[in-house]
């Protein structure tokens, strides 16, 4: 009788869907979402690591900069880092950082060394190097968590957001990153939407999170969330997003649009 071997990894359970009626709907369920998560995160082990995507995510954490979240969550235990960057100065309309700055991070009281931007005037190569340095360092030091799978760090919780061709992160359909498996940040020259120099968490260092949540809204993405979710799920050449497999918790915030050619 052939003997059935233990798998390597945990086999990852179906994500938890919120379908919402409307973003304003996302936004208010992101809040409650994210600030309990905040407070268990915090009672647990004493800071909350949160690494933020760009495009709409930033405007659907406005709740959280509003009553009654905003004085109520434990701001000067977080910690804020970027799943992916563009190769920009940090005040330029292009970064990441400087959209977070002005639609969340310049509100909520989080003590400027916990906030961690990629480094400045750096190769994009380079900018990769020394994000994933820190990174390592920020493990080495007990301030991140490490994946007893990946031996990667392992934050508390990663907020991506999904673009109309299902990249996440800048991690594109047809481009060899999405592939990595060794690096834990890595680089792009020519994303295929502007800018093209960026830097990006790997998919091993995505999938060694505690939580996702993957926030999706607007009907441009309705098509990349049908083959995500839908029932023709397979392309036989997956789309980035679905590359997505948590160690940890999966959940998904959905507003009616995004969910519209769904069955
Ligand atoms: O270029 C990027 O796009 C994705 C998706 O953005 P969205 O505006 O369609 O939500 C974003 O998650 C990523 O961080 C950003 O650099």
């Amino acid at each position: 009788k052939s003997k059935q071997l233990a798998p390597s990894k945990p086999i990852m359970t179906s994500p938890k869907l919120n379908k919402l009626e409307s973003e304003e709907h996302v936004a208010d369920a992101l809040a409650a979402y994210v600030a309990d998560l905040s407070s268990k995160s915090i009672a647990d082990h004493g800071s909350f690591s949160v690494v933020l995507s760009g495009g709409s995510l930033i405007d659907t954490m406005r709740k959280l900069v509003q009553p009654p979240y905003v004085g109520k969550i434990d701001w000067k235990n977080w910690l804020i880092f970027w799943l992916d960057e563009r190769v920009v100065p940090l005040d330029h309309p292009d970064s990441n950082y400087k959209l977070a700055n002005d639609g969340f991070l310049s509100k909520v009281p989080i003590p400027k060394a916990n906030i961690y931007p990629i480094k400045e005037n750096l190769s994009p190569e380079k900018a990769a190097e020394e994000y994933e340095e820190r990174l390592k360092q920020l493990v080495a030091n007990k301030k991140l968590k490490t994946s007893a799978i990946t031996g990667m760090a392992k934050f508390d919780l990663m907020l991506l957001g999904m673009g109309p061709d299902g990249h996440v992160a800048s991690l594109f359909c047809w481009h060899f990153q999405r592939f990595e498996k060794k690096k834990w940040v890595t680089f792009i020259t020519d994303s295929p939407k502007p800018p093209p120099p960026r830097i990006t968490f790997t998919f091993p260092l995505i999938n060694s999170a505690s939580e996702i949540a993957m926030v999706v809204t607007g009907e441009d993405a309705a098509d990349a969330v049908k083959v995500t979710l839908g029932e023709h799920a397979d392309y036989g050449y997956p789309l980035p997003v679905q590359k997505v497999k948590p160690e940890g918790g999966y959940t998904w915030f959905l507003d009616k649009e995004a969910t519209s050619l769904l069955k």
